[in-house]
């Protein structure tokens, strides 16, 4: 690890799909040994690409083994996380938790684990390249001390921000954790009306990529707001004017919003309907 954060405790993964492959990505490297790494993930193939790729060790069932964590971090689905609760709580009680599910909310968790010491996390893809961007939630009964050991895990992923309301982190959910998905959405259908204009796919995928790389990096770095970064591009009677009028009329930022509004309102049904007293 870097000189000036101190050394990562043993760390234990639930589940190790993609979201735990981004963050282990991160953890292994920033120099963190493999053997401080434990994962617990019932599916063979998934266990054994993790393995391979980072030299972490993959059981298929919780154990004994886990009370060697300090962090425990819950990346299973939000429809599994109860039933990965029961089986992995009885050796997890002197860790720090920290949960990348949508929608299951901290009130669910210490229910299960019998735990205050509970931080959730919403991360997204780019993670994978260190470039996400990661939305967190303490519990008041969660130490500076611990606060800080999640941000220095996190922060080989990429960026992140603290929410003070729990119900934020839906809000989140719905901009940046499902957010990779409505850049792709955007970028499959430029690339396809490239093509259908002329260009080859390669051409129009790296025009569009690129264009979503630039632009997105000019809206990081400048200074004024974004619908003055958009009206620099808007000439009067020119193109863009052309395509924006056309998506005004479409009414596309209103549906847009609506699709954004779905998202967050599906992280609310996800944690009434797998985090409730029945499921736990
Ligand atoms: N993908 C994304 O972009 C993001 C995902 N998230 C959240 O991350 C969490 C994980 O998502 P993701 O990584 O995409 O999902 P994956 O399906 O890739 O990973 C979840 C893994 O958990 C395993 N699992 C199932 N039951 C158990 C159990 N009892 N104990 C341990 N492991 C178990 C699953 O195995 P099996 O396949 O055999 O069931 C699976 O491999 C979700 O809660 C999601 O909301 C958050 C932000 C972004
Ligand atoms: O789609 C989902 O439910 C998860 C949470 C955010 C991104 N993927």
């Amino acid at each position: 690890m870097t000189d000036s954060a101190s050394p990562l405790p043993p760390i234990a993964f639930i589940g190790g799909g993609n979201m735990a492959s981004a963050i282990i990505g991160g953890l292994i490297r920033q120099g963190l040994p493999a053997g401080q790494i434990e994962v617990v993930e019932p599916f063979e193939a998934a266990r054994d690409a993790l393995r391979q790729q980072f030299g972490v060790t993959a059981q298929p069932a919780a154990t004994a083994a886990l009370a060697r964590a300090r962090l425990v971090v819950w990346a299973v689905k939000p429809q599994t996380f109860s039933e990965a609760a029961r089986q992995a709580a009885p050796h997890t009680a002197g860790a720090l938790h920290l949960s990348v599910a949508a929608g299951i909310r901290s009130d669910s968790m210490a229910r299960w684990l019998g735990s205050e010491r509970i931080v959730r996390a919403m991360p997204n893809t780019p993670a994978l390249i260190g470039q996400g961007m990661t939305g967190l939630y303490a519990r008041a009964g969660v130490t500076p001390a611990e606060r800080a050991l999640v941000e220095q895990v996190v922060a080989t992923t990429g960026a992140h921000l603290w929410v003070e309301q729990e119900s934020q982190l839906d809000a989140v959910t719905a901009l940046s954790g499902s957010g990779p998905a409505y850049v792709f959405y955007f970028l499959e259908a430029m690339v396809q009306a490239g093509v259908d204009m002329g260009l080859t796919q390669e051409q129009a995928q790296q025009l569009s990529v690129g264009t979503f790389v630039g632009a997105s990096e000019l809206a990081r770095r400048a200074d004024e707001p974004l619908d003055v970064l958009r009206q620099r591009v808007t000439s009067k009677g020119g193109t863009t004017h052309a395509a924006i009028q056309s998506m005004e009329d479409d009414e596309v930022a209103q549906r847009f919003m609506r699709a954004l509004d779905a998202a967050e309102h599906r992280a609310r049904e996800l944690g009434e309907e797998f985090g409730g007293a029945a499921s736990g």
